[in-house]
């Protein structure tokens, strides 16, 4: 959790570097050090401007040339060292910083409820944990530093502007406060507002982006363009419109600032001419060279105020960013956990919506079922029905918000996570394959698993045949060098993980939709090896693959409308009945237009 108690920001950000947040402090105050440094040989510059006005025209009387030019050059060096250190203690802290936030943010998205990322864009978390933590690492290794000197640096200036020439350093004063007085509405709540709102919409659109990128297969079979994604054109249209609107709201103070911090010279040298009078005074005359030397410097500083204030809010939304994430609810974890006394599960009264929908029906009403040990039923419904919700919430991806569940007479939210999902195993509709060998991606189902124990999973779920067709068996990597997989053979090597975990309940949500038949019948054989005396949910369209199970329940409109095995259910005349029929004339429009 992040310590949002503590209202300070900075000090919250700070926090993630640990004790190297003590190397930013040393940091900084090395950048003020350094600062003043450099600006001390300026001085020995005016001093030896001040030696040959003295002397002029014979030049070769001037004094002390040698030992102002060795002390300039100390003190530029001094400066660039402890420029040096400075950097290496803000760098080494803003890093540690960088990787304690993502880690943070990655270890708390692992004990979210899965249901989380059902919510949540990849593209949109992915921007989070790179995006955000590297705009804070930005910030801390860099701009802060730079903004100690650029803080140090004019308010040394003042002192010296005033203790050369208290008028000349007055007209030079004008500019500076008007700049702080444009800088001021870029600080203001509104403008801190329009920053998150601009990173808000910089979110969307990645989201968007990530999810255009994943369909672009569809978009040109169906001969789509990018505008038929009309998130994404939405997305990318917000964006563009706020930050242009955004951009002509500072245009005025903007303007005006940089108009100040160029304005010394305006201001500097008819100032100069005027008080210079008729008489060429040499001391006057060196004070105003000092001038005309400094101001620039000054104005590079209030420039990098300006530049660090809007990064520091960039800085403090991805901060934001990372602690919504931090702040979401883990799965509470039972303080003591109960085991599971076998592998059976009962819905008793559940109720259950999401969070991010509203309408007057309940997602899930008054939800009741009972699955015996070992027994296999299957969930069947219109689309949209509830029934994936059904089954996902048995492992928790979300929590009911009425009733229970349970897991061998054991309410689920009485079992750790840890225990619950080893006792089952879910293979899901649209299987998640990673870009890693085939071994890899099975061997993930169990920990510690031998070579042999994957082959022999991916054996039981009818892989042979996918192997021998690959050029390195089992070590090679799905989606290199044209090793694509159809759906229905990454089902198989899913089926195959799952085999491998070996959990005593079963959940297969639609683990036949993208087979084809000839992978269909190799899917349906792989599926009864791996459900023999397990507790087995399956969800299934295809009615044929669940005429066979002990108990089928149908689902409309997140109710439990019938429910019995394949022939009651048929005789009742029911909606299964009317569904079976359906499915049949489906089965025979499909042989005929074979046939023809
Ligand atoms: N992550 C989610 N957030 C919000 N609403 C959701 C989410 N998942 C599903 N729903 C909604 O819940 C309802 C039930 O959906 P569910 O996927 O459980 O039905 P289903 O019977 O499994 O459908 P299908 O057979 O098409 O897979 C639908 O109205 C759906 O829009």
């Amino acid at each position: 959790m992040p310590e949002t108690q503590n209202k300070n920001k900075f000090i919250r950000l700070l926090n993630y570097s640990g004790n190297y947040k003590y190397l930013t402090i040393i940091g900084m105050f090395l950048s003020a050090l350094s600062a003043i440094c450099l600006l001390v040989p300026f001085i020995y510059i005016w001093d030896v401007v001040n030696a040959l006005l003295a002397v002029a025209p014979d030049f070769t009387k001037a004094q002390n040339l040698d030992v102002y030019a060795i002390n300039a050059f100390t003190f530029a060096i001094l400066g660039i060292t402890l420029n040096f250190f400075g950097l290496m203690g803000t760098h080494l802290s803003a890093f540690k910083n960088e990787k304690n936030m993502k880690d943070a943010a990655i270890n708390h998205l692992l004990k979210l409820p899965l249901g989380y990322f059902s919510n949540h864009t990849s593209g949109g978390l992915r921007k989070i944990i790179d995006y955000s933590t590297a705009k804070t690492e930005v910030f801390l290794a860099h701009q802060l530093f730079d903004l100690t000197g650029a803080i140090v640096t004019p308010i040394v200036f003042l002192i010296l502007l005033f203790s050369f020439d208290w008028l000349l350093g007055l007209i030079c004063l004008i500019p500076i406060i008007l700049c702080f007085v444009f800088m001021y509405p870029m600080f203001s709540k509104e403008s801190r507002n329009s920053m998150e709102k601009y990173e808000k919409y910089l979110e969307e659109m990645n989201g968007e982006a990530v999810e255009y990128v994943r369909g672009i297969p569809v978009t040109k079979a169906f001969q789509q363009s990018i505008y038929s994604f009309k998130n994404f054109i939405n997305a990318i249209k917000n964006y563009g419109k706020f930050s242009a609107e955004y951009s002509m709201s500072t245009h005025i103070p903007m303007t005006a600032f940089t108009v100040s911090i160029n304005g010394f010279f305006a201001l500097l040298i008819p100032a100069g001419i005027l008080l210079a009078g008729s008489v060429v005074d040499v001391k006057f005359f060196a004070n105003f060279m000092f001038y005309i030397i400094f101001t620039p410097i000054c104005a590079v500083m209030m420039m990098k105020i300006m530049t660090v204030s809007q990064d520091w809010m960039l800085a403090s939304c991805a901060l934001d960013s990372i602690e919504a994430i931090l702040n979401e609810c883990p799965l509470v974890d039972p303080i003591n956990p109960q085991k599971p006394k076998n592998h059976s599960i009962e819905f008793e009264g559940v109720y259950f919506d999401y969070e991010n929908v509203d309408g007057d029906e309940h997602i899930l009403n008054d939800v009741n079922l009972k699955i015996n040990e070992n027994e296999t039923v299957a969930l069947v419904g219109p689309s949209g029905g509830g029934k994936t919700t059904i089954a996902s919430l048995i492992p928790r991806f979300w929590d009911v918000n009425q009733g229970s569940i349970k897991v061998g007479d054991v309410d689920v939210r009485d079992i750790s996570t840890k225990e619950l999902m080893e006792n089952i195993s879910f293979v899901f509709q649209n299987t998640t394959l990673f870009k890693d060998s085939i071994y890899n991606n099975v061997a993930i189902g169990r920990k510690g698993a031998s070579r042999e124990d994957v082959k022999k999973a991916l054996s039981l779920t009818q892989c042979d045949d996918i192997i021998d067709e690959l050029p390195d068996g089992i070590d090679t990597v799905i989606g290199s060098e044209g090793t694509y997989l159809s759906g229905g053979q990454q089902q198989r090597i899913a089926l195959a993980r799952a085999v491998l975990k070996d959990a005593p309940i079963i959940i297969l949500d639609e683990a036949t939709a993208l087979a084809d038949p000839e992978n269909e019948y190799l899917i349906q054989k792989a599926i009864s090896e791996i459900t023999k005396d397990k507790t087995v949910i399956m969800i299934a369209h295809r009615l044929s693959s669940v005429k066979n199970v002990d108990k089928i329940y149908v689902v409309e409109n997140g109710r439990i409308v019938e429910e019995g095995n394949h022939h009651t259910l048929v005789d009742s005349e029911g909606i299964y009945s009317r569904m079976w029929v359906e499915f049949n004339q489906s089965i025979q429009w499909k042989v005929k237009s074979e046939v023809i």
